[in-house]
């Protein structure tokens, strides 16, 4: 729609958090009607969601599904969770391969993909799924990885705020041939419990700072090492360099999205990213599949300490 495109002011985010059985902010959504999640293979006619799914508190998204069965299992683990006897842990959402979701208890464990588009339509169907749950004070993490910005690989960044590609705090969504504008704020208050629960016991490093989210891996995070790239090695350390002393720390590509959906829906959520290189470095990932498997291990532990705080588990 080329000449109709206005920019809208900033929405008026839901400001209150989300208390008591979740709420979403669509009235064409009918609980008397059938609502197909298609890309999780649920309904709440063809499931008894809330029978599955009332008593979820916990939801921890991260794009790859080994991951976040890996992530599940590491649940079962610190919750002592009992799994029936001789049953393994299940992906409830089998009947579709775009995404895996895991249940621990209280605790989801949901692969959402790479980038916005695919962290989007997941997280749609995630709240939509809760609400028919009847679920009640849920927060939401994204667990992931990321790329550093002047820190030790294998360092874990929890984002104080997202920023996109050019350092604005919002997310631009085209709607109706508009752009509309979310601003993607996390919960500070989450923020300031899961750095206060890392300890100087722990093997790595646990910081906080602003996440960049790009809409690309390669050029959008300034790489070199793309199919294309119409810019030198000096360009890319200055916009590194940049972004670096106005306080970014990694730069990933679901953070954005995930904090201006969090936050217009009024849920509590944080993002904790372990870093897997120091762009100021390099750009290739080949440190060997072991560490980096530790590595990502990192945010589950900072999570699954917060989660067995919250839920008084020692
Ligand atoms: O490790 P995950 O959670 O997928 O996150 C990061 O890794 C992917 C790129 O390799 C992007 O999705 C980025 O955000
Ligand atoms: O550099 C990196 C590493 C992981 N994920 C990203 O998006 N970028």
């Amino acid at each position: 729609m080329a000449g109709f495109n206005p920019i809208k002011a900033p929405e008026d985010a839901v400001v209150n958090q989300q208390q008591g059985p979740m709420q979403i902010l669509n009235p064409n959504i009918d609980i008397d009607e059938e609502d197909v999640l298609y890309h999780i293979a649920l309904s709440n006619r063809s499931h008894d969601l809330k029978d599955m799914f009332q008593d979820v508190k916990f939801v921890c998204f991260g794009g790859s599904p080994s991951r976040m069965k890996k992530f599940a299992e590491f649940m079962v683990k610190e919750l002592r969770y009992k799994l029936v006897a001789g049953q393994s842990l299940c992906n409830i959402a089998h009947g579709s391969d775009r995404y895996v979701l895991y249940k621990v208890g209280p605790v989801l464990s949901v692969s959402h993909g790479m980038g916005i588009p695919s962290l989007s339509i997941i997280f749609h169907e995630i709240l939509k799924l809760l609400f028919h749950a009847g679920s009640s004070d849920v927060m939401f993490f994204r667990i992931g990885t990321s790329g550093g910005l002047g820190v030790e690989p294998g360092t874990v960044v929890i984002t104080e705020e997202a920023v996109d590609g050019i350092l604005r705090p919002y997310m631009e969504v085209a709607t109706l041939g508009m752009m509309l504008q979310y601003p993607a704020v996390l919960d500070q208050n989450v923020l300031k419990e899961l750095v206060a629960s890392s300890t100087p016991d722990d093997h790595f490093q646990t910081i906080r700072g602003k996440t960049m989210c790009t809409y690309d891996f390669y050029e959008g995070q300034g790489r070199l090492d793309g199919a294309f790239c119409d810019y030198k090695k000096s360009d890319k350390m200055a916009f590194l360099k940049r972004i670096y002393e106005r306080g970014v720390k990694n730069i990933e590509m679901e953070s954005l999205c995930f904090a201006a959906y969090c936050h217009r829906a009024g849920i509590k959520s944080a993002v904790i990213c372990v870093t897997l290189l120091d762009r100021l470095q390099g750009d290739q990932i080949a440190t060997p599949h072991d560490i980096m498997e530790e590595w990502q291990s990192r945010p589950q532990i900072i999570v699954a300490r917060y989660i067995k705080s919250k839920l008084g588990i020692i």
